[in-house]
């Protein structure tokens, strides 16, 4: 009751003075230590994320909302440099409180694509381990987000564009496309962090036929099983419907909110933070196999001759 009647009467217009006695007030009521406090204040002020060709965040001054829309054509492959725009928009979004966070794409026809195919053949170490702990490193931002996030996903989502809808808290889908794991259809096996977003998502029995057969669901078959939340018929509405999910937490104590998000991954992030460098070498050593690196080789090469 407090907390809810201190976020609606402060969401704009806190000025530091009446912030520093408010903090004071609440940390003594919730027994909370003050700098933990101040990090779930409501915002205080929005932002204009500076430009980045990969990653563009427009924030609604109003509702507090930003859209995240990911850009890098044709097919938002996930690479090294896809992935740093979004570790860096994801900790700009932190550090402005904004009231949540709706991850869409440019492409017309393609949400992601998932990895970036080229990261994975013939990759060199250096570089491949910078890709993979940035990979890492948004997943974590993402999962384990203070604000709320949800998912417009406009087009295909395979392999690591479901794992980014995934990560979100809740999936609007435009029709005739595909989302799924497939990763065990190339041969590679899915990571930790891959696996914990899908059994967080769908029941565990559907998880482990998703991800052992690596399926890819239509967006009909999406809805069935759980994959998705809703489906809309074009991009503009599922960014709407995302909206009014976000929306439904104006009612919510943005705090208790939060802790409650955290408390129940809390586990999955745990089990990623404790493993950081054994997931990179697991993924490494099997990566360079040469087997897997055909099987890689011989996809790419089937896309390319579509
Ligand atoms: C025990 C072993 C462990 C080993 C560990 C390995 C570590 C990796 C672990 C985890 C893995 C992760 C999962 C991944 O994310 S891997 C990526 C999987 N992605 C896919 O399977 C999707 C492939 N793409 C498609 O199916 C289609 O492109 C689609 C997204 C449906 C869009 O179709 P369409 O609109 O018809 O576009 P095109 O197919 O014509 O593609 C346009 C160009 O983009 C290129 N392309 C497509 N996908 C990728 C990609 N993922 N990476 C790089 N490039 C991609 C495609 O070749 C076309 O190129 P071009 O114009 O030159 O012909």
């Amino acid at each position: 009751m407090l907390l809810t009647l201190f976020e609606s009467h402060t969401h704009f217009f806190l000025s530091m003075f009446q912030k520093m006695i408010l903090t004071k007030i609440i940390s003594n009521t919730l027994s909370l230590h003050k700098k933990q406090l101040i990090e779930w204040l409501p915002a205080v002020r929005y932002f204009s994320s500076p430009t980045n060709p990969l990653v563009n965040v427009d924030v609604n001054d109003k509702s507090g909302i930003a859209v995240v829309t990911m850009n890098r054509k044709p097919v938002n492959g996930l690479s090294l440099e896809l992935f740093e725009a979004m570790s860096k928009a994801l900790d700009d979004l932190e550090n402005n409180r904004i009231r949540g966070a709706i991850l869409t794409s440019s492409c017309p026809t393609v949400f992601s694509a998932g990895l970036d195919l080229n990261e994975l053949y013939q990759p060199d170490k250096k570089r491949f381990k910078a890709f993979w702990t940035t990979f890492q490193d948004v997943w974590l931002k993402l999962y384990g987000s203070s604000f709320p996030t949800a998912a417009a996903i406009n087009g295909h989502a395979p392999a690591g564009g479901c794992f980014l809808a995934i990560s979100c808290e809740y999936r609007v889908m435009c029709p005739d496309y595909k989302i799924g794991l497939n990763e065990t259809r190339l041969g590679i096996i899915a990571p930790i962090f891959l696996r914990a977003s899908m059994r967080n998502t769908v029941s565990n029995r559907e998880a482990e036929k998703a991800l052992t057969l690596g399926t890819l669901y239509s967006t009909e078959d999406a809805l069935k099983i759980g994959l998705i939340d809703e489906i809309a018929i074009y991009k503009v509405k599922a960014i709407e419907r995302c909206e009014n999910f976000l929306a439904q937490f104006n009612n919510v104590s943005s705090i208790a909110r939060s802790f409650t998000k955290r408390s129940l991954r809390q586990k999955d992030l745990e089990e990623l933070e404790n493993c950081r460098e054994e997931d990179f070498n697991i993924f490494w050593s099997n990566l360079i196999e040469p087997s897997v690196q055909k099987q890689i080789g011989d996809y790419m090469q089937s896309l390319k001759k579509k």
